[in-house]
């Protein structure tokens, strides 16, 4: 009998959707305060995730202010011209660029292209005080990783900012700023070919911020298996189960080596610790462990390389109807947030 993958994964009711940290708040009101010496706004996204890795709050804080959208970790996606050029054309007059800066992928390259564009914007608006450029995006997208290499690349300098495989690593705002690209004073009697640009080009990093509240639980689930999330909000097995749904819609091909064909999340988790001698005493499978190799094993593109939302032609009035849906909850969750509020200090009565 031909195996027939779920063609549609139903809603959890009991997920968590809501993964909005203080320091994302305060991050916030960093950036809206810091935007008066802010030249220009690079906004990272997820390049498996271009829909849902956008925060509209990004939008509204920023606001006014010329914006770059880059996507990251495009060394994880399958490399489709045609969805680079769809997702271009959503963003169309905004210039949007991929970049990639896997441990295993030299970044070099595409970094250079954001450089080039960094280096002519720069031109165009000469300051002699330089400019400065904020960097922001969901948590866990690559800021940190991108400042670094445009750093390496720009200036020839080791890692500045901290990163890591978890999101939250990058806690401040970078008040200010790492340079990227040198002052014409630097320059100067350098004897280099290349040129330095009026007062010198900075990029700001920021912390991550989340989504205040995620409405859709696919939603939640794909920002969590691309690690906007902390692995201990949503529980792996579930999260396994969402990945084997869209391992499936591929192919299951890609875990080949480990199972056949299933829809069962246990059956492969206990395939997968059998094969790769993860079993504990009494060959019992640890299934959460083993969920969580297997996710890491997909965030490191050895488990297939392919986006979770659907890149088509009607992509971006997808995204504005997410944008209508997600900006009323945010609003909502304020309410509550203030009504919350008020009890506590209504107990304690002030
Ligand atoms: N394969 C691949 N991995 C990347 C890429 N960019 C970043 N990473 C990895 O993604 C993880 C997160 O990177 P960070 O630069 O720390 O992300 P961040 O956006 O600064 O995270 P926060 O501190 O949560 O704001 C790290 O493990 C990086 O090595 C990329 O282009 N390709």
């Amino acid at each position: 009998m031909s195996f027939i993958p779920r063609h549609a994964f139903p809603p959890i009711p009991s997920l968590p959707r809501s993964y909005f940290l203080g320091h994302h708040k305060s991050g916030l009101q960093k950036m809206k305060s810091l935007l008066s010496t802010i030249d220009l706004v690079i906004e990272c996204r997820d390049y498996r995730i271009p829909l849902t890795s956008r925060n509209p709050l990004f939008e509204q804080a920023l606001e006014g202010k010329p914006r770059l959208i880059v996507y990251t970790k495009r060394d994880l996606g399958p490399g489709s011209r045609r969805d680079e050029d769809v997702i271009r054309n959503w963003h169309h007059p905004t210039a949007t660029l991929f970049v990639r800066n896997g441990k295993r992928v030299d970044g070099r390259r595409s970094v250079g292209t954001l450089l080039a564009v960094l280096r002519e914007d720069a031109t165009k608006r000469w300051k002699l005080v330089g400019q400065r450029i904020m960097i922001v995006g969901m948590p866990n997208v690559g800021k940190s990783t991108l400042v670094n290499a445009l750093r390496g690349h720009g200036i020839r300098k080791g890692k500045v900012a901290a990163t890591g495989a978890q999101p939250g690593v990058t806690r401040k705002v970078s008040g200010s700023g790492v340079k990227i690209i040198p002052s014409e004073d630097d320059m100067e009697g350098s004897g280099s070919v290349k040129q330095g640009v009026g007062g010198g080009v900075y990029l700001v990093d920021t912390p991550g911020v989340f989504i205040p509240y995620v409405p859709d639980t696919q939603a939640m689930m794909k920002l969590a298996l691309c690690g906007s999330v902390k692995d201990t909000i949503i529980p792996p097995v579930m999260l396994a189960d969402y990945l084997l749904f869209h391992l499936n819609l591929h192919s299951p091909a890609l875990y080949a080596d480990y199972a056949p064909p299933t829809n069962d999340v246990v059956e492969l988790l206990c395939e997968i610790a059998k094969k790769t001698g993860r079993l504990g005493k009494g060959g019992a499978v640890d299934t959460e462990a083993t969920a969580l190799w297997m996710i890491q094993k997909w965030r490191n593109g050895d488990l297939g390389r392919f986006l979770l939302d659907r890149v088509h032609e009607g992509g971006l009035e997808e995204a504005r109807r997410e944008e209508e849906a997600v900006l009323p909850s945010f609003s909502q969750a304020r309410r509550v947030e203030r009504e919350r509020r008020r009890e506590r200090n209504r107990a304690r009565g002030v």
